[in-house]
C-alpha cells in the first residue's frame, strides 16, 4: 500500500513528511524504523516505511472516500454515560467512553493548510497528518506519550483527568481518581515484569484549551516496543478493569474507534517515540470527524463529560474555523 505520514514533535518547530510504503504487521514488537499506527483494539497495525521526503502541499488532496456516520446525540450519550457509570459502581473502576462529533469541511478545503495552522497552533503536542491508500486520512494533536525511549532510558505518561483552562475549577476527587487509576495501572504492570521506576506527579499540564493531570514513569529498559504493547489500552483511553471495560466499549459505544485511542509514532534507531492517537480526527471527503471521549467514573456528571468531549473537539474544530 501506498502512503504519507507528516508530524512535529512535541516542542519542536520542524515539520517533516514522506511518501511511504505500508505495510500491516502483527505486533508492537514488530516494529522496525518508520511510523507506525495501531487501531484502538490492536487488530490492525501499519508499519509506513518513509521513501521520499516530501511537502505536504504536494499530497493528493481529492485522494479522501466520503462516508458519513451518525454523530451522536446528548440523549444518547446521557445513556451510555448513565451504563458507564454503573459500570464503574459494579466493578470499583473506570471506563473512557468516546463519541464521534462531525464537522462539514468548508468549501475550498486545504488539509495542507489546516495541518500547518495545526502546527502553528500547538507546541506541546504530537501533530500528525497520515493516510494510508484505501483505509483513511488522519490528523490530530495528541498530548499523550505512551512510550519515549532513547538508549534504554523510557518514560512513559499516565495522563487522564481534564479542565477548561479558560475556567479552572480545583482538581475534585473525580479527576484524582480518575488519574490514579490511570498511574496504579501502569506502575502494576511496569512492577509485574520487575522494572524499577521512579513515578513523579501527578501535576497540571496544558493541552490546548484544557488542562490534565500528569503523572510520569522513568526507568530503563531494553525492551520498550514490549513495554509499550504491555500498557497499551491504558485506563486513559479505555478502563479498568481492563477486559471488562475493553467489553463495555465493543458492546456500548455505537462506533468502531479506528485509529482513535490507538498508538500513533516512529521509531529510529535508538529513539522510540510512541503517542496514544488523542485530539484527532478522520477527514474524508466532507468532513472532519473527531473522535473524544473522557473518563467515566461513579461520581461523572453526564452533562460536564459531554462539554469536556465538546471541549476536546475544539483542539482541532477552532484550527477548522480559522482554515
Ligand atoms: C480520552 C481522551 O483523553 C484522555 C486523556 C486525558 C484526559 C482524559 C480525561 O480527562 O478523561 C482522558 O483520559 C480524549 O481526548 O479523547
Amino acid at each position: 500500500m501506498k502512503g504519507y505520514f507528516f508530524y512535529q514533535d512535541p516542542g519542536s518547530s520542524v515539520t517533516q513528511g514522506f511518501s511511504c510504503r505500508v505495510k500491516e504487521i502483527d505486533n508492537l514488537e514488530e516494529m522496525s524504523d518508520g511510523f507506525i499506527v495501531s487501531t484502538f483494539n490492536k487488530e490492525q497495525l501499519f508499519l509506513f516505511q518513509p521513501e521520499d521526503q516530501i511537502d505536504i502541499h504536494e499530497v493528493d488532496q481529492a485522494d479522501r472516500g466520503s462516508f458519513m456516520v451518525n454523530a451522536m446525540s446528548f440523549d444518547k450519550y446521557q445513556q451510555l454515560a448513565t451504563e458507564a457509570m454503573a459500570f464503574c459502581k459494579y466493578h470499583h473502576g473506570k471506563v473512557v467512553l468516546s463519541r464521534v462529533k462531525s464537522a462539514s469541511l468548508p468549501k475550498g478545503f486545504s488539509l495542507a493548510d489546516f495541518f500547518v495552522n495545526l502546527c502553528k497552533k500547538y507546541n506541546h503536542s504530537f501533530n500528525y497528518c497520515f493516510s494510508i491508500e484505501g483505509v483513511g486520512t488522519w490528523v490530530g494533536a495528541t498530548p499523550e506519550v505512551l512510550v519515549h525511549s532513547l538508549s534504554q532510558q523510557c518514560t512513559v505518561y499516565a495522563l487522564a483527568g481534564s479542565r477548561d483552562v479558560t475556567n479552572p475549577f480545583e482538581w475534585t476527587k473525580k479527576e484524582l481518581a480518575e488519574q490514579a487509576f490511570v498511574s496504579e495501572n501502569i506502575s502494576d504492570i511496569l512492577k509485574s515484569v520487575n522494572l524499577n521506576f521512579v513515578m513523579d506527579g501527578p501535576e497540571t499540564v496544558r493541552a490546548g484549551n484544557l488542562e490534565h493531570l500528569l503523572t510520569t514513569f522513568k526507568f530503563d529498559s531494553a525492551n520498550s516496543l514490549k513495554v509499550a504493547d504491555m500498557l497499551h489500552p491504558t485506563p486513559a483511553v479505555c478502563g479498568t478493569p481492563k477486559k471488562e471495560a475493553l467489553q463495555f466499549i465493543e458492546e456500548f459505544e455505537p462506533h468502531s474507534r479506528k485509529f482513535y485511542a490507538g498508538v500513533i509514532g516512529w521509531k529510529k534507531g535508538e529513539e522510540l517515540s510512541l503517542f496514544v492517537n488523542l485530539r484527532c480526527a478522520e477527514v474524508t471527503a466532507d468532513e472532519l470527524r473527531c473522535y473524544v471521549g473522557g473518563g467515566i467514573t461513579e461520581k461523572s456528571n453526564p452533562e460536564k463529560e459531554w462539554e469536556e468531549t465538546n471541549i476536546k473537539s475544539e483542539t482541532l474544530l477552532s484550527v477548522l474555523k480559522k482554515n
